[in-house]
């Protein structure tokens, strides 16, 4: 069977003034994700999580190497069309300015969609995250930055992407919140048949949400399982001491 992504040998250098090539930020990245599957991106701070996130909704282009979206090259594919069908949520979201009600609303207003449907996949997904309805008249300022990324989750999901990437979304959500998102999130992906594809530095929350995990460190993939093959207790203590380490050349 095609996978629904595909990565091939991806590298990504950054650009700098005074180096020809830069210095590597991703290196050598190979892995394949399949419709419904819920990926797990975990690794040390500065691992390249996010830029990972950034190359596959096209918000960075890969120094070398290939990624696919079924049996298409990224390259064949209108950024906008793939950005309908490969969202983004990033870590600190913003709703620029709308209420919580018109920020769900507008990318299906975009669309050209009736008003019942609008209302319709509005309620459905504040629904299913447990959006009170007393926040759909506050603006961002009204709410918590957990609560932010609770509704950046939910206008994502009103357009019923492929495939869901998201940045940390459980990093400012107290523990009740973080599960169900999780839950909500798998049932999704069941239901759905959609992608989910998550960095989470929680790893007791990645281990309750995904089906597979990828381990980045210092830009490369050292682990690629699926969770049920996963030793947690080794990752968690390579984990610490990645992140000892770093913190050790920071200080
Ligand atoms: N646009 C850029 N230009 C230059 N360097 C970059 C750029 N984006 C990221 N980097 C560098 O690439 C490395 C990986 O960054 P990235 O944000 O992807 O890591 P991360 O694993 O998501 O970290 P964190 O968990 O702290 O968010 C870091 O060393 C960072 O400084």
């Amino acid at each position: 069977m095609t996978p629904q992504l595909q990565l091939e040998q991806v590298n990504l250098y950054a650009k700098t003034k005074t180096q020809l090539q830069g210095y590597p930020i991703l290196q050598d990245i190979s892995f394949a994700v399949s419709a419904g599957d819920r990926l797990a991106i975990i690794g040390p701070s500065g691992a390249g999580k996010t830029s990972l996130l950034r190359l596959i909704n096209r918000l960075a282009e890969p120094t070398s190497g290939k990624i696919f979206l079924e049996n298409q090259e990224y390259h064949q594919i209108p950024v906008t069309q793939l950005r309908q069908v490969v969202t983004l949520v990033l870590q600190e979201p913003k709703l620029l300015g709308m209420t919580v009600q018109q920020a769900l609303a507008y990318p299906l207003v975009l669309r050209g969609l009736p008003k019942e449907t609008i209302q319709q996949r509005v309620s459905h997904w504040t629904e299913q995250l447990q959006i009170p309805h007393d926040w759909l008249e506050r603006t961002e300022l009204q709410l918590s930055v957990g609560q932010r990324q609770l509704v950046a989750i939910a206008r994502a999901l009103v357009i019923q992407p492929k495939i869901l990437l998201l940045d940390e979304p459980t990093s400012n959500l107290d523990i009740g919140i973080a599960s169900h998102l999780m839950q909500a999130l798998t049932q999704l992906t069941q239901t759905h048949q959609t992608t989910v594809v998550m960095v989470n530095s929680q790893l007791d929350l990645a281990k309750m949400f995904c089906n597979r995990l990828l381990y980045i460190h210092q830009g490369c993939l050292l682990v690629n399982q699926a969770a049920s093959e996963i030793d947690w207790i080794d990752l968690q203590q390579r984990l610490m001491q990645a992140e000892n380490q770093a913190n050790e050349e920071w200080n």
